[in-house]
């Protein structure tokens, strides 16, 4: 389906899509207002003909994201170009007929089908705002475009409240296909719909892409959903792309710890897939304000321990839990707690899981240190030591889309061989541990 070489149909880069939370000049004046990163400098590509499949968690973007690539939202930043136009300096004259071109299925068909209109305004009004058809053919086409997303023409008549779920998106569809786009942002157009419903439409939008050789971006977060109909996968995490290929390479290797990680908590994984469950911890961070670094690194499973330790990853991660809490600790609170107690800094340690004495003595001493100084209400030099001692190339450098091939990209330092050194002593750390284990100290 695809013709991959070709120029792309659609490519942003450094897409960037900011919100201000503030409500009003007096929220702007007095400071109140926040920057919700949503987007955050997207590289991506949508090449002729494909399904793009766009995964993530809630919150991840990704609407954001489909919605900018149309204009549907102003980008803050970064460039999109449609067949060597550039849709960020498009006058709105121009905007109005590459609209033509880009259409969007809505998430929720019942909020974007307008109740007081029939279908047949509804998906008569795109034919007569883009003048599709003369007026005196308008009437025909409509019925035409419900037959083909397998509606019956005689429901031009009915109003939306009158269609089930599954059918309202199919006038969705149908609106969509009214001004014979090329390509069509399908915001979680299945989501909601019972699975026989969700299989149905699916059916429909792949017998569309070959009738009219449409592309799709495809929203889900669903990644049964995407395995079913993406050509590719792009995976957003906080406001960026952490990988993107062939959807078959990316179910059956997946290489970002976020894409394993959210493969493996499919209720039926792929067959193809054989990693554990990874259980992620806690949920996104706020894109008001993202961890440093690698965005992911505050989950991550993988997380590459400091060099200069032989650390394992779990206790690693156990003391990067430590520190977060340490950080946000006031140190008063801390104190009242752990003031009567004369093995302090031993529960400090179980709390976070990090075993009583660590195997590398080095680490084992700092910490130790940085334990003593959080008891005796120092928290400030517990802090300084965990943070200059336990520090991760995963908090100081964001990685980049560069990493693994130019058709398998990869944003993980895991793949990058600036940081092979490190990742590659904690995967011999790993191998290893079944014949040493922190733990087991
Ligand atoms: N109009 C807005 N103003 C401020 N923040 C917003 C706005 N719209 C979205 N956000 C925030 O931007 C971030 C990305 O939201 P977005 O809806 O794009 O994510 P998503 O991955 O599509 O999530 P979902 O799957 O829940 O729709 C979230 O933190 C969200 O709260």
């Amino acid at each position: 389906m695809t013709t991959a070489g070709d120029d792309p149909l659609l490519r942003a880069e450094g897409l960037e899509k900011y919100y201000e939370t503030a409500d009003g000049v007096l929220d702007r004046l007095f400071g109140r207002s926040e920057t919700v990163r949503a987007v955050d400098g997207v590289d991506l590509e949508i090449r002729e003909g494909e399904t793009l499949g766009l995964v993530g968690e809630s919150g991840c973007g990704k609407t954001t994201l489909g919605r900018t690539l149309l204009r549907l939202l102003e980008p803050t930043g970064g460039t999109i170009t449609y067949r060597g136009t550039e849709l960020t300096d498009c006058a709105p004259s121009q905007l109005r007929a590459l609209r033509t071109e880009i259409q969007y299925v809505f998430q929720n068909p019942t909020a974007s089908l307008n109740p007081q209109l029939t279908v047949a305004d509804i998906v008569g009004e795109a034919l007569a705002v883009h003048d599709i058809v003369p007026d005196d053919r308008r009437d025909e086409r409509v019925r035409e475009l419900l037959e083909t997303v397998g509606l019956r023409a005689d429901h031009a008549a009915r109003y939306p409240r009158e269609f089930s779920g599954g059918q309202r998106q199919r006038i969705g569809i149908a609106r969509a296909l009214a001004v014979e786009p090329d390509l069509i942002v399908c915001d979680e157009p299945v989501s909601g719909l019972d699975v026989s419903v969700q299989a149905r439409i699916l059916n429909l939008l792949a017998d569309l892409q070959d009738q009219f050789g449409l592309s799709y971006l495809f929203i889900a977060h669903d990644l049964s959903v995407v395995d079913h109909i993406a050509d590719r996968v792009a995976v957003m995490y906080l406001g960026g792309l952490v990988e993107v290929g062939t959807t078959a390479e990316v179910f059956a290797d997946p290489s970002h710890p976020y894409t394993e990680a959210l493969l493996s908590a499919i209720p039926e994984p792929d067959p193809r897939w054989e990693g554990d469950r990874i259980v992620l911890e806690e949920s996104v961070p706020s894109p008001t304000d993202p961890p440093s670094g690698c965005r992911f690194h505050t989950r991550c499973p993988k997380v590459i321990p400091p060099a200069a330790y032989d650390l394992e990853t779990d206790t690693f991660r156990a003391i990067m839990a430590l520190r977060s809490r340490l950080a946000e600790t006031d140190p008063d609170t801390l104190h009242s707690r752990l003031d009567d107690r004369d093995d302090a800094a031993a529960a400090l340690r179980d709390a976070h899981g990090i075993p009583r004495r660590l195997h590398d003595p080095d680490a084992d001493a700092v910490l130790t240190d940085a334990l003593e100084a959080a008891v005796a209400g120092d928290l400030e030099r517990a802090r300084r030591r965990l943070a200059a001692a336990f520090e991760t190339p995963c908090e100081t450098t964001a990685p980049e889309l560069t990493a693994g091939t130019a058709d398998h990209p990869i944003a993980c330092h895991r793949f990058d061989e600036r940081f092979a050194a490190e990742t590659d002593s904690n995967e011999n750390r790993t191998r290893s541990n079944g014949t040493r284990s922190d733990h087991a100290q």
